[in-house]
């Protein structure tokens, strides 16, 4: 097996008296693409927010290369430039075009010079077939045009993880194609990958491991074909009944 990456150690999140995340243990090795699945409220968006501290755990650790990135004087920081986040709402900055867009964050985070950043971020745009639209402010794009823009954008980071929170989610169902087709593409590349999805048939085909969440803990995990073709629990079958499309 990879080298892990990440250990997520009896993670815990409430949000007052709200057990999000009850329990939750896993790890994420290097080249691996890790769909979550699982009922609206489960708690998928609040682990992948967990996992890169936009929400700050109330519990438990998270070792990154083995060390506890949740101990004080960690330096979160920098912590967060290794992981990309591409998020259901696309998260643009709808000020600036394209370009700066993926221009940014390198410039000010990674301290790139500008035309360092610039070529990076070119050929990210390439890759998602967006290279055209460099001038383009956000609001003149579709929403798989903008989906992709964000994924150039996490791309531009060099994360060693991106995290992708239903990327899919808020398009129109002819727009969902062209953003699974750019990120099964990352995947092929061999980058890390955990994505909150309920793009079934997708997570099927992507990923090399399926984690199932049910109300805060982690129900079920295993290979797609362990989960979506000989499910080992009545609660997994009951749940793939409802979800498979
Ligand atoms: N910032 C917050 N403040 C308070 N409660 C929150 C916050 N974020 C999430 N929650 C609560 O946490 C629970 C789990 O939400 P979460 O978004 O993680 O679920 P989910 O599995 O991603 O659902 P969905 O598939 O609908 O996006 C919900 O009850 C939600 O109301």
């Amino acid at each position: 097996m990879a080298e892990k990456i990440l250990e997520i150690k009896h993670l815990k999140k409430s949000f007052g008296s709200n057990e999000v995340l009850k329990d939750i243990n896993m790890d994420i090795h290097k080249g691996e693409v890790i769909s979550i699945i699982g009922s609206s409220g489960s708690g998928k968006s609040t682990l992948l927010r967990s996992i890169n501290l936009l929400e700050i755990p109330t519990g438990g650790e998270i070792l990154y290369h083995g060390e506890n990135v949740l101990q004080k004087g960690y330096d979160l920081p920098k912590y967060r430039t290794h992981l990309g986040m591409v998020f259901q709402s696309f998260n643009l900055f709808e000020n600036l075009n394209v370009l700066e867009n993926l221009i940014v964050a390198q410039t000010t985070v990674l301290k790139r010079e500008r035309a360092e950043a610039e070529k990076i971020a070119l050929e990210n745009l390439t890759k998602v077939g967006m290279a055209s639209f460099v001038q383009a402010r956000p609001r003149q794009l579709s929403g798989g045009q903008k989906q992709r823009v964000a994924i150039a954008r996490a791309l531009s980071m060099n994360p060693e993880v991106i995290l992708f929170d239903e990327p899919t989610s808020a398009l129109d169902p002819e727009m969902v194609g062209e953003v699974l087709n750019i990120m099964n593409e990352v995947a092929k590349s061999g980058l890390t990958m955990v994505i909150v999805t309920h793009e079934m048939e997708f997570a099927r085909e992507v990923s090399d491991r399926v984690i199932f969440m049910d109300k805060g803990v982690i129900a079920e995990e295993g290979s797609p074909e362990q989960l979506f073709v000989n499910p080992k629990e009545e609660r997994t079958r009951e749940f793939l009944q409802r979800y498979l499309r």
